[in-house]
């Protein structure tokens, strides 16, 4: 019997549960089939039924097996119907939340925790989900994913508004709003850091890749609603043109004359942190930031920015000075041998550029960084987060990330017609004895850098995680 979605929609309201895997379903229940990345979800019908499926939704077309006792939804999209049901289910739009997503191919995480920081200061409470783990006051969830799937998703929310949560920041990632993982949520801010070589595995071209993220900033316009838009990117700017009703930040204000927008003079950088001037308006004012580096003086204008479209004060943005770091991102992990060691999460040509680029400011000798590539994932990027070792490093130690299914010597080997131009280049797939040897091979005054997995504290080989983390083999060799 086909029924429409209306219908359903309030049966699930009134409690009636949902499941996209088929193995997951019980008596009554309904089944959406999600047209997969990996597989078509429509090929677990008979199993959803056989478990006792008492509505099925799939794509226009869908036909229930001869003599099955369900209701059939037809729905164009599955997955928007999935999301849209779980917002049914838990009564997402009734919580009054304030939900803030924020995308871009890297400074996700850190905006996500000054977000945090900043807002909590401003007296709200706020989750936050992500990355690092999924959290709110008195919780933290491990996260298996920078975007949990929809369900989840929309779980997570209704137990962040039962614990008194009023705003919500999350990392959306390209592949979650490919897959529509945020269906059903309308966001009040989006920001976009920048838009640079990662994941082509999966969107292929660039320009698929911007356009997923874009999907984010689709909606806002006609819901009257903030975009927080990086204008030092490329792709930053086409997506204000797309979307002008969005505000721009970016930093060098007196270069771009600063008209509109939220602009960020950097009046100094070293070792010891930021001293940045904002101009937003006819308003000004500054801050200083014990975060190092250009793209923190990015992350910092995008939170702020965030921030005041949520109705924070520009003098309550201050208390983004009592902030500092992320885990995992430039972190300094002080040992008993008095190295400088910091632990990074730079996985990309440009965050690798980034972080070097900003460690190599500061006053050392010579520049080691330990370094490698995921398995499973875009490969072209690899020769490319080569180049960017080798222009910085005066060590290059290259070994593996999470080989996942990949052989890690074949990863190593499109990392390094990259390595060139690198002087020294010490080789070792075993990451433990990879940070080894670059610890050796320091002298007082030298600096190193480990990249690619910061507060990771498994490392994935053949697929399976294994317990790892680079802070703690530091700690274990350096006492
Ligand atoms: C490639 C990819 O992203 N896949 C994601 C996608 O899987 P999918 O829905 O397409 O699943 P599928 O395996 O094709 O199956 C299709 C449907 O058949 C169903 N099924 C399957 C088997 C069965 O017996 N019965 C059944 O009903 C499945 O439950 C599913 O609904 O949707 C799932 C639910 O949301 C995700 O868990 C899954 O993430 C996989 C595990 C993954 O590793 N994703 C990574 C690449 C990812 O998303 N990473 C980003 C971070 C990227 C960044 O750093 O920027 C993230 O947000 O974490
Ligand atoms: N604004 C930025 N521009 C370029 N690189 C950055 C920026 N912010 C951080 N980085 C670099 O990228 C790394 C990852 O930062 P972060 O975890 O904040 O990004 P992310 O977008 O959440 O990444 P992921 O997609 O893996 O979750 C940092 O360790 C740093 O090396
Ligand atoms: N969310 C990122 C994490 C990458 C982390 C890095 N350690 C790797 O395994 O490549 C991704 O799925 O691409
Ligand atoms: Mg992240």
């Amino acid at each position: 019997m086909n029924s429409t979605f209306n219908e359903l929609v309030s049966a699930v309201a009134a409690g009636l549960m949902v499941r996209s895997d088929s193995r997951r379903v019980r008596s009554g229940e309904v089944f959406v089939a999600v047209p997969g990345v990996g597989v078509d979800g429509a090929a677990f019908i008979s199993d959803a039924l056989e478990r006792g499926a008492a509505w099925v939704v799939g794509l226009p077309g869908t036909r229930l097996p001869e003599g099955a006792n369900a209701r059939l939804v037809e729905h164009e999209n599955p997955r928007v119907a999935l999301g849209e049901l779980a917002a049914a289910y838990f009564k997402t739009a009734e919580h009054g939340q304030k939900l803030v997503g924020v995308t871009g191919t890297n400074g996700k995480t850190t905006i996500t925790y000054l977000m945090e920081h900043v807002l909590t200061a401003a007296g709200r409470k706020v989750g936050v989900i992500g990355t690092v783990n999924y959290r709110w006051p008195g919780f933290v969830l491990d996260a298996s994913m920078t975007t949990p799937d929809c369900w989840q998703l929309h779980e997570i929310m209704a137990n962040m508004a039962a614990a008194g949560v009023d705003t919500v920041v999350m990392e959306v990632s390209s592949h979650a709003l490919d897959q529509d993982r945020v269906a059903g949520l309308a966001f009040d801010v989006a920001v976009l850091t920048n838009v640079t070589q990662d994941h082509l595995d999966y969107h292929k071209t660039m320009d698929a890749y911007f356009n997923a993220k874009a999907r984010l900033f689709c909606d806002l316009p006609r819901r009257n609603k903030a975009g927080i838009v990086n204008v030092d990117d490329a792709y930053g700017r086409i997506l204000l043109e797309r979307c002008p009703q969005c505000t721009g930040y970016g930093l060098y204000y007196p270069a771009t004359g600063g008209n509109g927008g939220l602009w960020g003079d950097i009046v100094s950088s070293s070792s010891r942190g930021l001293h940045l001037a904002m101009k937003y308006g006819d308003q000004r004012w500054e801050l200083r930031s014990s975060l190092i580096g250009k793209h923190n003086a990015s992350n910092l204008l995008a939170a702020q920015g965030a921030a005041l479209a949520l109705g924070v004060k520009p003098k309550e943005l201050k208390s983004l000075e009592d902030f500092h770091g992320v885990p995992g991102r430039l972190e300094r992990i002080p040992n008993a041998g008095g190295l400088d060691v910091f632990v990074d999460y730079a996985h990309t040509p440009d965050a690798l550029e980034n972080v070097l680029s900003c460690v190599g400011e500061l006053d050392f000798r010579r520049l080691f960084v330990v370094f490698g590539c995921g398995g499973n994932r875009d490969r072209t990027k690899r020769p490319l987060m080569g180049e960017a070792v080798a222009r910085y490093a005066d060590v290059a130690i290259l070994t593996s990330d999470n080989p996942r299914n990949e052989e890690p010597l074949a990863i190593m080997a499109d990392v390094r017609p990259g390595l060139a131009r690198c002087a020294h280049v010490i080789e070792d797939s075993d990451r433990r004895t990879a940070i080894a040897a670059a610890l050796a091979e320091m002298r007082k005054g030298d600096v190193l850098v480990i990249a690619g997995k910061g507060h990771e504290t498994y490392q994935e080989i053949r697929g399976e995680r294994h317990p790892f983390s680079d802070a703690e083999v530091v700690r274990e060799i350096l006492g």
